[in-house]
């Protein structure tokens, strides 16, 4: 388990490149055979990437999550971004193609991840939040979750953003996860940008080719810096920091927020004046 533990704004603007990787960018989540994890200290918010070949690969519990099972004290969002698989939840398989989406109660004692092709393996990126109560847990597909157009082509950042686990269509403490797939010849994702202090945010960046880069802008809106990102790469967001990025070619990525509420529309907008 990687650990990362919280900076705050005022250390991060003395960050240089090295740190702000170490401290705000998770570059391996998928190693063949394994389950890969970092528990970030932002929001207890758990990230992971479980890349099951001929085996099947247990979720499992260790001393940072803090209970015998893994989901005594959390819930769960996997999303599928590779090959076909299988998510078997207390004995239940349930089938998860490229895409597809799962949410994971509280409670459930065994989790465990399946490729059905090991030559083309499964690629299960999930994300684990503290929880109080169990909501059901349901499979949330593209073609189910809520689907919003963005952005403009003169602006370059016209995407699709779709809400799985969202309040209207998948209940849960406080995870909220989706997806936005930024259209070809557009650029931009999340660009105006924004902040909200009162929840934590992670993207995955994914559908990339080999030699694309996403250029992420993080920081507080008057002190920004940069990651450069690639395929299949992760980066915390804490409320305090925007978080937007342009490719250098095409790309989507895997979002997700927890803390204080669920209200997707609590942003607090930059003005671009006001970007520095
Ligand atoms: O393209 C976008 O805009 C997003 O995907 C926005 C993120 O979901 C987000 O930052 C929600 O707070
Ligand atoms: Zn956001």
């Amino acid at each position: 388990m990687d650990i990362r533990q919280v900076s705050s704004p005022t250390e991060t603007r003395g960050f240089d490149t090295r740190q702000l990787r170490e401290a705000y960018l998770i570059e391996t989540l998928f190693r063949p055979g394994e389950i890969c994890m970092t528990y970030s200290h932002l929001d207890r918010t758990v990230i992971g990437g479980a890349t099951p070949l001929s085996e099947a690969l247990p979720l499992v519990a260790n001393k940072q999550i803090g209970s015998p099972r893994f989901l005594d004290r959390r819930e769960l969002g996997i999303f599928n971004i590779g090959g076909s698989g299988r998510i078997v939840v207390d004995g239940t398989e349930h089938e998860l193609k490229r895409t597809d989406a799962l949410y994971v109660p509280m409670g459930t004692a065994e989790v465990a991840f399946i490729s059905d092709d090991a030559a083309d393996p499964a690629r299960f990126y999930f994300i684990s939040t503290p929880a109080h109560a169990a909501h059901p847990l349901k499979k949330i597909t593209a073609e189910d979750a809520n689907l919003i157009n963005l952005g403009t082509q003169s602006d370059a950042n016209v995407r699709q953003l779709r809400q799985y686990i969202h309040p209207d269509v998948c209940t849960s403490c406080q995870l909220v996860m989706g997806m936005t797939l930024i259209a070809d010849g557009s650029v931009w994702n999340t660009m105006p940008c924004h902040t909200h202090d009162r929840r934590t945010e992670a993207y995955l960046y994914f559908d990339m080719a080999a030699d694309t880069r996403v250029i992420h802008l993080m920081g507080e809106p008057q002190e920004t810096r940069h990651l450069i990102v690639a395929n299949e790469q992760a980066i915390l967001s804490p409320g305090w920091s925007i978080h937007s990025g342009t490719g250098t070619g095409r790309y989507g990525f895997i979002w997700s927020m927890a803390g204080d509420n669920q209200d997707f529309n609590d942003m607090d907008f930059v003005k671009m004046q006001d970007l520095k």
